[in-house]
């Protein structure tokens, strides 16, 4: 990607090595407590490529009979989510410039083969606040197009480390994942790559 829209940041290698090794940990000790599931369309019933879980005091989830939504408690365990590590909250502190904290960190893990569809987050009451997004483990190509469905789309490729965020006039721009680039990066030991994606759900009253 050229040059960035407005209300979208890109902050390449923000987390070193030390740092993503810690957050693999961090994320590890959560899917222990929360499990990765396979997230189903709605209607459909369709999976999606990825696995998913999530920390914070709501997660996103979707079913074929319920469809896209937040709730406090895991699908399968019915458990509440574990919190959002520490290092997540600080980096929504430094990069979000939005007052309220995150609510929501969805967890997603790609294969090698895995992708995500374009698609807008919207899901959330809130957006005012930006999703910001940390990529670990193995390379993807990221695409991001404009807020309109089939408009153009630009694409870049998003590295262990990289913090990407959504916000102001960005913070519904349709967005996915075309491809995965397996073995390039060796954070992760049997290969694959984590998305971390944090929200703000409900209205925040500042
Ligand atoms: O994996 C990514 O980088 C994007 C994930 C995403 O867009 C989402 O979960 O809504
Ligand atoms: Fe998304």
């Amino acid at each position: 990607m050229s040059t960035l829209a407005e209300g979208i940041s890109y902050y390449p290698d923000h987390f070193d090595r030390p740092a993503q090794e810690a957050l693999v940990d961090a994320i590890r000790d959560v899917v222990r407590v929360a499990p990765l599931f396979v997230p189903v369309m709605p209607r459909t019933g369709k999976p999606m490529h990825v696995r998913m879980s999530n920390c914070g005091q709501l997660g996103w989830v979707t079913d074929k009979d319920n469809g896209y939504r937040y709730q406090p408690t895991h699908p399968q365990t019915g458990r509440a989510w574990p919190p959002i590590p520490p290092a997540l909250l600080q980096l929504w502190d430094d990069v979000a410039g939005f007052d309220a904290p995150p609510e929501a960190c969805l967890i997603n893990f790609y294969g090698d083969s895995a992708k995500m569809g374009l698609h807008q987050d919207r899901d959330e009451q809130e957006f005012a606040a930006p999703v910001v997004s940390v990529s670990l483990g193995d390379d993807c190509l990221f695409r991001i197009g404009g807020t309109e469905r089939g408009g153009p789309t630009q694409s870049m490729r998003l590295r262990s480390g990289d913090v990407i965020v959504l916000g102001g006039p960005s913070r519904l721009r349709y967005h996915g994942v075309d491809r995965i680039y397996p073995a390039s990066s060796t954070l992760l030991k049997d290969g694959g790559r984590i998305n971390l994606t944090l929200r703000r759900v409900s209205n925040a009253s500042i």
